[in-house]
């Protein structure tokens, strides 16, 4: 379905809710700058980290297009793990990885609450920007924790731009992508309302230090347009 979210007058914040679920995959298609290219890259990084068995947990899966494409690209059966605390997003996963043909254990919860045990790789596209700072910072401790050795988070960020003039550039580069993308001035606007205090983009380099604070030996960024980014993170 067509992404109309924020197309009339909304009041409330950014929820991960029945309406944004419905439309969701379109609304990441076309509101994230080479969406499926990093989402394609995220997988072939995984799969060199990956042996049968291997057990892979995906932070926010949403409706779990990753996992359905790591699985469908991987030589080996691979023990798959999506956690998310929207319901709504979890139907429309279980119902697509069910379609596909692809067994993946659904955990409807918070990431904070969930025990990443025997993780190999962890993916988490677009997810950690929601989780308030210090917790952030936690969180990517408890992966690191989790991860077995030579393990790797490979994760994807929004981001800002420590230069304040930069920062305003990547903000109209973004917005004239989402232009091109069919959103209207309104519904961009609106969008950005509701994801005040709601979505808090790190710099780059502010990503990389939480990286290297919790202990990771390597972090790379693998991709990067304006102010959407993939890092991967290795134990
Ligand atoms: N604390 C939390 N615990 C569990 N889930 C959470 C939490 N906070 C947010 N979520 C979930 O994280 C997901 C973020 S979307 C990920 C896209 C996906 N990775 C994709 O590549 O298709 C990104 C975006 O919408 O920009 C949503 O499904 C939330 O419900
Ligand atoms: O930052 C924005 O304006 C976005 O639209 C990014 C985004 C994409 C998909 C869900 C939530 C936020």
């Amino acid at each position: 379905m067509i992404d109309k979210v924020f197309n009339k007058t909304i009041s409330k914040q950014f929820e991960f809710d029945e309406e944004v679920a419905s439309v969701f995959d379109d609304m990441l298609d076309r509101s994230v700058p080479f969406y499926k290219q990093m989402q394609k890259l995220s997988i072939s990084f995984a799969n060199n980290f990956l042996e049968e068995n291997s057990k892979v947990y995906d932070l926010g899966c949403s409706t779990a297009s990753t996992l359905i494409e790591l699985s469908k690209s991987s030589q080996y059966n691979l023990s798959l793990v999506g956690i998310d605390n929207s319901k709504a997003m979890l139907e429309r996963a279980s119902k697509k990885s069910k379609a596909f043909g692809v067994e993946i254990e659904f955990l409807n919860a918070d990431i904070f609450d969930v025990d990443l045990k025997d993780a190999k790789v962890v993916l988490s596209n677009y997810t950690l920007q929601f989780i308030r700072p210090l917790n952030r910072e936690k969180l990517v401790k408890k992966i690191y924790d989790s991860l077995e050795d030579n393990g790797v988070f490979i994760f994807s960020e929004k981001l800002v731009s420590q230069n304040s003039f930069l920062n305003k550039q990547f903000i109209d580069e973004y917005y004239s992508f989402k232009k091109t993308q069919g959103y209207s001035e309104f519904e961009i606007s609106q969008k950005r309302e509701a994801l005040e205090n709601v979505l808090i983009p790190y710099t780059e380099d502010e990503n990389k230090r939480m990286i290297k604070d919790a202990g990771f030996k390597h972090c790379e960024t693998v991709f990067k347009w304006v102010n959407f980014a993939l890092f991967i993170a290795i134990k």
